[in-house]
């Protein structure tokens, strides 16, 4: 059996984080490990407190994981500080990891910030180089490429900006743009466009967490990049489509809709 690990934070209402990606894993019958980096109290109506987890819990999660059961694929999601940025690179790099899915989380979809200011420049500098492939939204491609992305040719020109800090494919995710569930595939000047219809949905916490896992699940299943983006995509709009209607906010997607 194929293994996913996912480096993230968790969601106690189950929508996104660790337990999306646990979700996701299982719906590719991908065998689901966590190291769990931050515990975040949130429901489908906002965030309420967040308290990250120690440098030294957080390493020997890393090497009880790593030395053992090692992973055919990692996602990385919301790790909010410099210091355990710093000791994931490490790890990552101490344990050869492959097929590194980083989701660079800044910012919940309720406004609430999940990357501190000061460490931004550490996740761009330390864990982006580490990555096969990079899923920023739109507000987290305007922050790294350092641009205002008003279109899809905006979104061109954030991807190259962005591959030239990094050897990684990215994929700008176009759900903030009005209208838009496209998204795009770069590396090296090329582009792949992923064209979606927009789903009209009431619910979609933790879309983004669910494709960065659906993504790392399938490179785990060695498809290539563009097959393990496309089908990603194909489960996610499934799982919107399924259409579950959760709590008194922005609902969870739901996650085992093909099985
Ligand atoms: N209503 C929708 N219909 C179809 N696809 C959607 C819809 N909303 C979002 N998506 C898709 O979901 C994925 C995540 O998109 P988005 O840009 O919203 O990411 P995100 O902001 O990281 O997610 P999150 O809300 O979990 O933080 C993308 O592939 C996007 O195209
Ligand atoms: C734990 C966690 N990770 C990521 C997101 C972004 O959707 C969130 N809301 N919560």
């Amino acid at each position: 059996m194929k293994k996913g690990l996912t480096i993230a934070g968790s969601d106690p209402s189950g929508g996104a984080g660790i337990q999306a990606d646990l979700k996701t894993f299982l719906a590719h019958n991908v065998y689901g490990m966590s190291v769990i980096t931050a515990v975040t109290a949130q429901n489908t109506t906002g965030v309420f407190a967040i308290e990250d987890l120690s440098e030294e819990i957080v390493g020997k999660q890393l090497d009880a994981v790593l030395s053992d059961i090692y992973p055919d694929a990692v996602k990385i999601g919301m790790v909010s500080s410099k210091e355990l940025i710093k000791l994931i690179a490490e790890k990552l790099k101490e344990y050869h990891v492959s097929n590194i899915v980083l989701d660079t989380v800044m910012v919940s979809t309720s406004g609430h910030s999940l990357l501190r200011p000061e460490a931004k420049e550490v996740l761009i500098h330390e864990l982006l180089p580490l990555a096969n492939l990079i899923t920023p939204n739109i507000p987290e491609a305007q922050e790294i490429a350092g641009i205002t992305i008003y279109n899809k040719e905006d979104m061109v020109r954030a991807a190259e900006i962005i591959s030239r800090k990094t050897n990684a494919y990215v994929l700008v995710k176009g759900g903030h743009l009005k209208d838009c569930s496209d998204d795009l595939l770069y590396k090296d000047g090329n582009e792949k466009w992923f064209f979606m219809e927009r789903i009209k949905v009431e619910n979609s916490h933790g879309t983004g967490c669910t494709l960065s896992s659906a993504i790392a699940a399938n490179l785990a299943c060695n498809k290539s990049m563009e097959e393990a983006v496309g089908l990603a995509k194909e489960y996610l709009t499934g799982a919107l489509i399924d259409g579950l209607d959760l709590g008194r906010g922005n609902g969870p997607i739901n996650h085992g809709w093909n099985l």
